[in-house]
């Protein structure tokens, strides 16, 4: 029983299970690896079936109902256990919801990372659930789920795959380094010269090879593997990385811009490394440049 002192002297209230006094947010953890992993079945039944696509910001960001009905199960079923806490959800945003991240509890949701797989049937596509409170992350889930991986991290406690404990690569040199990155959905030609003349800088280092699961946080999740010693892109959003950038320091990785500056969720930039040698070789092979970030764009409904 715990008790606490008040104004009338030592009052006795309800029992506080050890657990929870040690993680108060454990049971939301454990509400956002049930919820990931009853939305990873909704994905995997619609791969068996059509897939009606529609498009967002430009031909090929792509959009399916299943990624619309997915992010509604899942904030519907959070706003029912934790009715005053705050979402960033990638198609509530994308219908005009703001980008905002406060200090309040924030859950920060992709529902499919990886649409385009998704559309074409190729294997990688996750389902992230991020978890803020001061504008840090405090837990992150991302379910793989065609492959039935559950990558999770709580703030303190570690990196774990399907309950594995999870290690970055100590290949510290960056020549015998696999790093990953994406393309993005920027069919603007400069931007893919930009794209393209950091590909080229890496590839020439060298490095062993460059590789992408076509989503950030299966990228991020095979870092945090030991998989890919780094992970790099300029054009993400929030949604894509936030639970993905906890595993990967709570399996000993490190974040950063791309400019070598501190990470910042909302700066649609990052690089996720196994360590500050390599990324540090990555900063000096990337040719920066600044998109709008996540929190300057206005909401769009009026
Ligand atoms: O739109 P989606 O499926 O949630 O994002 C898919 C994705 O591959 O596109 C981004 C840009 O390349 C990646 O960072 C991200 O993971
Ligand atoms: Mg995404
Ligand atoms: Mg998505």
């Amino acid at each position: 029983m715990c008790r606490r002192r008040t104004t009338k002297g030592w009052s006795s209230f309800t029992t506080v299970s050890s657990s929870n006094m040690a993680d108060p947010w454990q049971n939301a953890m454990d509400h956002a690896v049930a919820v990931a992993r009853k939305a990873g079945e909704v994905v995997c039944d619609a791969l068996r079936g059509d897939r009606a696509v529609m498009t967002k910001s430009s031909v090929v960001d792509l959009v399916t109902q299943t990624d619309q009905k997915v992010e509604q199960l899942i904030i519907q079923s959070v706003k029912e256990k934790f009715p005053t806490h705050r979402f960033i959800g990638e198609e509530s945003v994308a219908a005009g919801e703001p980008c905002v991240l406060s200090d309040s509890p924030t859950w920060i949701i992709d529902p499919i990372d990886g649409t385009t797989n998704f559309v074409h049937a190729f294997p990688f596509v996750a389902i992230s659930i991020g978890f803020a409170i001061n504008k840090q992350v405090e837990f992150g889930v991302v379910f793989s789920c065609v492959e039935d991986k559950m990558f999770t991290a709580r703030r303190g406690k570690g990196a774990f795959c399907n309950g594995e404990p999870l290690q970055v690569s100590r290949q510290e040199a960056v020549e015998q380094a696999m790093v990953a990155t994406e393309f993005g959905s920027d069919r603007d030609a400069d931007v893919v010269d930009k794209i393209f003349q950091s590909l080229r800088n890496i590839l020439c280092l060298p490095v062993h090879g460059v590789r992408g699961a076509g989503s950030a946080a299966i990228n991020m999740c095979l870092v945090a593997s030991g998989c890919v010693e780094a992970y790099y892109e300029i054009g993400i959003h929030v949604w894509d990385v936030a639970a993905a950038s906890l595993i990967v320091s709570e399996a000993g990785g490190v974040l950063m811009d791309v400019d070598g500056g501190d990470v910042d969720l909302m700066s649609r930039r990052i690089i996720a490394a196994n360590s500050k040698t390599i990324t540090e070789r990555l900063v000096k092979a990337i040719v920066p440049f600044s998109l709008p970030r996540d929190d300057a764009t206005p909401p769009k409904k009026s």
